[in-house]
């Protein structure tokens, strides 16, 4: 009986032995097969075919010695890269919560070591179980080397386009509600029920200027909107972020020494506040109110429910599971109902605007019920679109961005003291509101401090600005082939070891020969925003009937003709300083100090922020008002750098394998939905500034 069991037992284990064995020797073959068939054969198969056939899909192939196939990191057998693609889904956090990191910054570390790895392009696969069960064959190409970034986003709408499938999970709606959504369509009754439709941005699932592909409306919306952000209009706008900074200085001042103070969510009050006044003339007077503000909360709870729809794990099989269903539906059904009844409304019930109002919701207001004209450009559905994306575009980045930088002056009090120092020079410090746009440039080091703080923390760093190639390109010695998604990861472009030195490190002097040139933080890419947008002839027709023209707007906007110049792509940066090649007693040559090509905090190209340059000027103002009055320290050990009062926020990131994401050497961990945020907010020591100090 017992030689029974043995045999038995035996036999078992022995079966499954063979199973493990053949399915290690099955998975080796498909990883050798896959290798060579990537790197070389396939390569040169292709490459050839392509020659010979002369494929007009094919814009630029140098001879295959000169470009390559961007590598693929080693992923989970099988599954590939389709955890990563999913931004390590919210259930890994269930793995770590006994203290390890969240998901969201594995995916930032994943993204730094690859790119170091790989030179800042490699691509990444869903692998075969991944594609079954997601239905999705993609390649995603994610690119970080500066060059080949500049390369790709001016590549014309023909050869890379805004990615349906990754701004698609902003614009389409569940497939949970269906139902719903076309029931309320099929009747073009959009205000019979509030609760139809859960599209993120609109309940009938209409695109907005930032989701929507380069359409000639998207041009003439573009080109309107771009009105709202001339310097005369930025001059007014930075005298209401002035004021609202100044209302949040008071209200903290009045919390006494020694209060801690969550500086991330005063700072999200503040934005909103600024784009709802300057852009919408409304106040939501989120600053003033010391209780919960609404349109905030749905705000941040709309940008999550997204971050959790574009990481659904089963994607089209089973979306109920990750939509956050019923909760996350009311969210953005709320979120739709308030921007059209209450927002929408007020703004409408203002009547046609008057000719010198040029803000955002004035030029909306023109678009969607022209004076004169006939059919607007603008239908009613896609302009509650508009307003959901302008307010969750601005106000969170801009935020965001302030709350990491108190936090990098808590951190740094040394930059603190001198920033105030600028500001007593300036006669700033006594008298706040001598401070005017103007006067921004003769705070060259404010200037450095927002670009270093925008460089170590960009609030929209990967994936944010991807893009989906219609054709193969060539791209700085790498072929991208047509139908990959390409992500273009800022995060590990800024925080590169090969275009910064010490890139972890928060060193606004870095910036000091740039800054004192007469270039503010937004000129990189001003250029290009202006010129990107130029429209067709139509659309320029259309345009000029029903906006308000003003002569610096004018020429901030052009024809195509004159596009060439202005949208040109800048020339290729100088390479980085190589290795030097023979003795190895050399010590290897250092990293640039500061390397501006490879610094994109907006993007870059036809499609970079609109906004950027009010961004900077409210950051600006926030910043300068806030340390006329108060001090930042950390609250405590863990927070803010642990009080490092060192070169270096914190201590961490000398090495991509290093400590990263809030592991004690960054301000505040990193949390990954919409934006970069500070995980948990940024609670620092805040007390009142001695004015004689
Ligand atoms: C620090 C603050 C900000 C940062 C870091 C930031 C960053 C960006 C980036 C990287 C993009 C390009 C995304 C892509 O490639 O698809 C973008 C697009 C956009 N941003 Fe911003 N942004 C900021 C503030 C603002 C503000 C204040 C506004 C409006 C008032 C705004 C409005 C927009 C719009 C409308 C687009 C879409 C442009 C298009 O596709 O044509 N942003 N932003």
């Amino acid at each position: 009986m017992l030689d029974m069991w043995v045999c038995l037992s035996t036999c078992i284990i022995g079966a499954l032995l063979v199973l493990v064995l053949s399915g290690v020797v099955c998975h080796m073959r498909i990883r050798t097969s896959c290798l060579s068939n990537d790197i070389g054969f396939h390569n040169r198969v292709t490459q050839l075919r392509r020659e010979a056939e002369n494929d007009e899909r094919s814009v630029y192939l140098p001879p295959v010695s000169q470009t390559e196939k961007c590598k693929t990191p080693p992923g989970v057998p099988l599954l590939g890269h389709s955890l990563t693609l999913r931004a390590w889904p919210s259930w890994t956090w269930w793995w770590f919560r006994s203290g390890g990191p969240r998901g969201d910054q594995l995916l930032l570390r994943a993204l730094l070591r690859w790119s170091e790895q790989y030179d800042g392009a490699f691509q990444l696969r869903n692998g075969w179980l991944g594609r079954l069960l997601l239905g999705d064959p993609r390649v995603v190409v994610v690119l970080s080397d500066p060059p080949a970034v500049h390369a790709l986003l001016a590549l014309g709408e023909d050869a890379a386009v805004k990615s349906g499938r990754y701004y698609g999970s902003l614009d389409q709606a569940s497939t949970a509600s269906y139902s719903t959504r076309h029931d309320s369509a099929r009747l073009g009754n959009r205000n019979s029920d509030p609760c139809a439709g859960n599209a993120v941005l609109h309940p009938n699932a209409v695109p907005s200027s930032a989701t929507a592909t380069s359409s000639a409306q998207w041009r003439l919306l573009r080109r309107s909107l771009l009105h709202a952000f001339s310097d005369s209009e930025l001059q007014l706008d930075f005298e209401i972020a002035k004021a609202k900074a100044l209302s949040l200085a008071n209200f903290v001042v009045g919390l006494g020494p020694g209060a801690v103070v969550d500086v991330n969510d005063a700072a999200l009050r503040l934005s909103l506040d600024v784009m709802g006044l300057s852009k919408l003339g409304y106040d939501f007077q989120a600053v003033e109110s010391q209780g919960e503000v609404l349109m905030l909360r749905l705000l941040g709870e709309v940008a999550a429910e997204w971050a959790v729809r574009r990481r659904r794990l089963l994607g089209r099989w089973a979306p109920w599971i990750s939509d956050g269903a019923a909760e996350g539906q009311t969210r953005c059904r709320i979120l739709h109902h308030f921007i059209e009844q209450e927002l929408w409304a007020d703004i409408e019930a203002r009547g046609p605007p008057p000719p010198e109002d040029v803000t955002l919701a004035a030029q909306l207001a023109r678009l969607s019920s022209p004076p004169a004209r006939g059919a607007p450009v603008l239908s009613a559905d896609r302009t509650v679109s508009e307003l959901a994306a302008q307010l969750l575009l601005a106000h969170g980045p801009t935020g965001h961005s302030i709350a990491w930088a108190l936090g990098c002056l808590a951190a740094r009090r040394g930059v603190q003291e001198k920033l105030v120092a600028e500001l007593k020079k300036e006669g700033i410090f006594n008298d706040p509101l001598r401070l005017t746009y103007d006067m921004l440039s003769k705070l060259p080091y404010l200037d450095c401090v927002v670009r270093e703080v925008l460089r170590l923390y960009p609030t929209m760093p990967c994936p944010a600005t991807v893009r989906t190639l219609k054709k193969d390109v060539a791209l700085h010695g790498r072929t991208l082939t047509a139908a990959s998604d390409v992500w273009v990861d800022v995060f590990s472009m800024h925080r590169s070891p090969k275009w910064w030195r010490d890139p972890h490190h928060f060193k606004p002097e870095r910036w000091t020969a740039v800054a004192s040139a007469p270039t503010s933080v937004t000129d990189t890419t001003a250029a290009a925003a202006a010129a990107a947008d130029t429209g067709v002839s139509t659309s320029r027709q259309l345009y000029d009937g029903l906006c308000t023209v003003e002569p610096d707007v004018d020429n901030e906007i052009q024809d195509p003709g004159e596009e060439s110049a202005a949208a040109k792509p800048p020339p290729p940066p100088p390479p980085p300083p190589l290795q030097a090649e023979s003795p190895a007693e050399s010590p290897p040559p250092l990293a640039p100090l500061c390397s501006p090509e490879a610094f994109m905090p907006f993007s870059f190209g036809s499609r970079s922020c609109l906004g950027q340059k009010l961004a900077v000027a409210q950051i600006k103002a926030a910043l300068a008002m806030l340390l006329c009055f108060l001090v930042f320290e950390p609250s405590g050990p863990g927070s803010a750098g642990g009080g490092s009062a060192g070169d270096a926020v914190g201590s961490a990131g000398e090495s991509v394998s290093g400590s990263h994401g809030g592991e004690g050497g960054e301000v505040a961990p990193w949390g990954l939905g919409l934006f970069l945020r500070p995980e948990g907010g940024m609670q620092l020591l805040v007390a009142p500034r001695k004015k004689n100090s």
